[in-house]
Order: structure tokens, then C-alpha cells, then sequence
């Protein structure tokens, strides 16, 4: 193993996290390493006589693994093109002078929670537009600023932030929501996370709130994604809306509460539950694509995440143009900026380049759909998969998937895996929502008179290497080996489907 220094700057960095604690002890080892070298020296210098080619030996050990480190630290540090990776990262929270074009947005926003600072309760929000807008920019902007003021007057605004896109149900949720207060405000969690009512999670939630915070705002990111399991139900999201917008009302949480949702979807409203809608009832913002001159904007205002001479001319412009190719979104042009970055530090280049652009660009649209089906929820890979199995092994020309075979095949799956099962509706939803992530194309035919009408999905991404992509980790492994049966389900199926 080789002992690697870390200058101080660098254990500082990292003081507090596992990868510091690594490092600590990988240096006390080097340091016993070169006493030991000391040592060994030491001794074979006593012994004169026989030993001066050993003392030539250890000095020469010496040297040379001093050589090598000091390259390695060359190679690691000298060459980079950023200056602050930092500022390119998308999770780094920008300060307010970098932030374009939403001054629209930021006013209403601002003039929604201004009422915390009165003591009055804000109304909740509902923050929509396509992904990449600055919706959590925005709210998380505000509502920082709230906490600053907050504190100067001694009084305690609490920003309870989750994203709902990993959450299967209203339990975990819940329960997401309970730990984010508990970390915020370095208390225990208090509940299990299984085993436990939902009620239980609430009311723990509430426990904590009521003891912490003077106000709060919930910040429900992605929520149109928190759907639940069953497909008969009340879709989750609406029960927490529900729930969380009366929970002053019904003195559960003492002090102010709002609610913020966030959500690509515009016709949200649409699918919620009467009575939720009533409670949540919320003052809409809407955020609008970008258009290329503000993505330049957006990406000069972080042009010193690079070192001063380290952009050719044309970079920004470049990237600027294929993120507003791809909706606007300012989170595409961020990483695509810090990938051609990434590209010319990686071959040693000392300047980002439009080929480093391009070449990214290329490599992002090759990975993008694919790396989206990592993070759907396990339905949603479910039915994605089968539907995939269809296009997959279907014998017959053209590999378009009708929707009541995918259902079919979606059903085997689900039966396989002891899995729950959503319905026909559920199901085509689903499927019909990857459209939007460009993996599939949808259309509408029908079966002739009186045969009623289906979907017919369409894969624009290869059927396999999105089944691979979405089996990686997941209880679908387990149908791994099962691949010329599910061939035979899949041909059955489509075989019924067009005698009918
Ligand atoms: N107006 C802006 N000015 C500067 N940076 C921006 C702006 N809008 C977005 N960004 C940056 O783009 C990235 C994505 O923004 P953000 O997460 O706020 O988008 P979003 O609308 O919440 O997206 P999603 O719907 O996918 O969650 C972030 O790194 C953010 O800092």
C-alpha cells in the first residue's frame, strides 16, 4: 500500500468525514513507515563494515518513493482547468448575484413568506414548470434568507426539505419527513422506521416541530412522483398535502406551517383529492423554460468555476446552445459545462475546448435516458421492464409493445416477484410517463369497430439495455435466468392479443 500525503489544506477539507478518517490513518502509516526507513537506515550505518551498499539501498527507497509521491501530487494538482469545481456542482446553493432571470419568481415568492417575518402564517405554494428552472433555487434562496432574519430576532424557522422522487409511500414520507427534522436539529429520529404506524411517524414529526420551531415551511420537491402503491387509493401525495396543510388548523403543529410543492407537472392540481385540494389550496408560481441567452447568463455567472484563461471563446455560447436544444434546463447546461471541464482535465488539456463540449454532449445524451431508469420507484422499473421484455423478444416485425400485452407481461413480473400489483390504468400511466424522459413514444390505436382503443408504446432507447439498467440492484435480478420464459410469456401474450 502506498502511503500517500495529504497536505493540510486537503485533511482540513475533508475533517469529519469517513474519507478523513482514511486518510488520517493512512498517513500515521506512512509516518511509521519512514521512522521504520529512519531506523533501518540507522541501524546499517552502525555496521559499517559490511553494510554500505544496504545504507545506499534504504536512502536510495527513500528517494524514490519520495519522487513518486511528489508526481503523483503533480499529476493530481497541477493541470486542472477549474479553479472552483464547486461552483459547477448542481447541489452547490449559489449565492443570490448568480441567479438569473427569475426575478418574477423571486417576488412572488418573497412576497408569499414575508408574512413569517410578521408573525403570520404564509399560504402554501405550488412552484411548477419544467425540470431545471430554479424551482428549488428559488424557495431554497427565499427561505434561507427567512432564516437568517429569523435568527436575528430570536425566533426559529424551521425549512423541512424532501424530495419525494425516491419515496415509494405516505409511511415512508412521513417518516422521510421525521428524520430530515431530526437531522436538521441533531435530535434522535424517535420512531423505527418500520413496524411503526404511519400515525405513530406524524405525531413524532409534529413532536418535534412543536418542540423547535416557531414556524415551519415543508418543501415537498418532485411530489407528483409520490404516488403510492395502490392504484385504487387516494394517490399518496394528495393524503400529505392533505395532511400537512390542516395540521395548524387542527393544533397538531403549534406554530405557522406552510406547505411548498414542487412539481414538472402542470396539471398537478388536477389529480388531487377535493378535500386535500381545499386545505392545500396554494398560490401558484410558475417557472418558464430558459432560453439560450439566459443559460449564457447563467453559465458566465459561474464562469470562475474555471481558472482565468482556461475557456475558449466559444465554450459558454456552445454549451448554452444544446441545453436550450434540450427544454431550457439549467441544470443540463451545468453539467454539461462541468463535464467538458472534466473531459479536458482528463486528457490534460489546459483549456476547455468545443470539442471537450461536444464530445460530452454526446456522451450525456448516451447516458441520459438510461441513467433516469435508475432512479424511478420500483412499479414504475416493474412495468418499464416489462414492457422493455416485450419490444425485447417479440418474434413479430416491429417491436411496438400494445398496451393490454405489456399489461400482461407486467402481470407475470409482478406474480414472479410476489410483488404488489397496480391496475391496467396504474400501469399504462406509468409507462405513458417515461414518454417524457424520451425513452419511449407513445400513440393511441384502435382495434377496429367496436374493439375499443389501447396505447401502443414505442422504444426509442434499445429494450435491452434498458432491462440491464434496470435490473442492476433491484428484486428483478432474481428473473435473471428466466429469460426464455419470459420469451414464451411475451410471444403468448402477443399472440392472443392479435387473434382477438
Ligand atoms: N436562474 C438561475 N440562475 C442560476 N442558476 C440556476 C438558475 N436556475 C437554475 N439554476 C441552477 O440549475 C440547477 C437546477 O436548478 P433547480 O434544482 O432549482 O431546478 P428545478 O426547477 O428545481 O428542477 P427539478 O424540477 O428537476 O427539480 C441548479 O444547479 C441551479 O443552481
Amino acid at each position: 500500500m502506498v502511503g500517500i500525503y495529504m497536505p493540510p489544506e486537503c485533511s482540513k477539507r475533508m475533517a469529519g468525514s469517513d474519507q478523513g478518517k482514511t486518510d488520517q490513518s493512512t498517513l500515521g502509516e506512512e509516518k511509521t513507515r519512514s521512522e521504520k526507513a529512519e531506523d533501518e537506515a540507522e541501524v546499517a550505518s552502525e555496521n559499517v563494515a559490511s553494510n554500505s551498499e544496504s545504507i545506499s539501498d534504504a536512502v536510495y527507497a527513500g528517494e524514490n518513493s519520495q519522487r513518486t509521491i511528489q508526481d503523483m501530487l503533480d499529476e493530481e494538482g497541477g493541470t486542472s482547468v477549474f479553479a472552483n469545481r464547486d461552483l459547477v456542482e448542481p447541489d452547490t446553493i449559489i449565492d443570490e448575484e448568480r441567479i438569473v432571470g427569475r426575478d418574477e419568481q423571486l417576488e412572488s415568492v418573497v412576497s408569499f413568506l414575508k408574512p413569517t417575518l410578521q408573525g403570520n402564517r404564509p399560504p402554501n405554494m405550488l412552484l411548477y414548470g419544467p425540470a431545471g428552472t430554479g424551482k428549488s433555487l428559488i424557495i431554497g434562496a427565499v427561505t434561507q434568507q427567512i432564516i437568517e432574519l429569523c435568527k436575528s430576532k430570536d425566533e426559529h424557522f424551521g425549512v423541512v426539505a424532501i424530495n419525494c422522487q425516491p419515496i415509494n409511500t405516505l409511511d415512508q414520507a412521513v417518516y422521510e419527513l421525521v428524520q430530515t427534522v431530526a437531522k436538521n436539529m441533531g435530535a434522535e429520529v424517535g420512531v423505527p422506521e418500520t413496524g411503526v404506524s404511519t400515525k405513530r411517524k406524524y405525531r413524532r414529526l409534529y413532536e418535534l416541530i412543536n418542540k423547535n420551531y416557531d414556524s415551519v415551511i415543508f418543501i415537498l420537491d418532485e411530489i407528483d412522483l409520490l404516488i403510492g402503491r395502490r392504484a385504487n387509493d387516494e394517490p399518496a401525495y394528495s393524503k400529505l398535502l392533505y395532511q400537512l396543510s390542516r395540521a395548524s388548523n387542527t393544533d397538531e403543529i403549534e406554530g405557522r406551517v406552510s406547505v411548498a410543492a414542487l412539481t414538472n407537472d402542470p396539471k398537478f392540481m388536477e389529480n388531487i383529492d377535493g378535500r386535500a385540494e381545499s386545505s392545500f389550496n396554494p398560490r401558484d408560481v410558475y417557472f418558464p423554460d430558459y432560453d439560450a441567452n439566459q443559460l449564457r447568463q447563467i453559465l458566465k455567472n459561474r464562469r470562475d468555476a474555471f481558472q482565468p484563461n482556461a475557456l475558449e471563446e466559444d465554450v459558454i455560447p456552445l454549451v448554452a446552445a444544446f441545453a436550450a436544444q434540450s427544454h431550457g434546463d439549467a441544470r443540463k447546461a451545468i453539467d454539461l459545462f462541468r463535464g467538458a471541464g472534466d473531459l479536458a482535465n482528463e486528457r490534460g488539456d489546459e483549456e476547455v475546448l468545443e470539442e471537450h463540449v461536444r464530445e460530452s454532449q454526446e456522451e450525456i445524451d448516451k447516458d441520459r435516458s438510461l441513467k433516469l431508469v435508475e432512479g424511478l420507484t420500483t412499479q414504475k422499473k416493474i412495468s418499464l421492464y416489462a414492457t422493455a421484455a416485450v419490444a425485447r423478444y417479440s418474434k413479430r416485425t416491429g417491436s411496438s409493445v400494445p398496451s393490454p400485452v405489456g399489461f400482461k407481461v407486467y402481470q407475470w413480473v409482478t406474480d414472479e416477484l410476489d410483488a404488489d400489483q397496480m391496475t391496467r390504468e396504474t400501469y399504462v400511466k406509468y409507462v405513458k410517463e417515461l414518454s417524457t424522459y424520451g425513452l419511449i413514444s407513445t400513440s393511441r390505436k384502435s382495434r377496429g369497430r367496436g374493439g375499443g382503443m389501447y396505447m401502443e408504446f414505442t422504444f426509442t432507447e434499445d429494450p435491452t439495455a434498458i432491462m440491464d439498467r434496470i435490473v442492476k440492484g433491484t428484486r428483478l435480478e432474481t428473473t435473471d435466468g428466466q429469460e426464455e420464459l419470459l420469451q414464451s410469456v411475451v410471444n403468448a401474450q402477443l399472440d392472443e392479443f392479435h387473434e382477438m
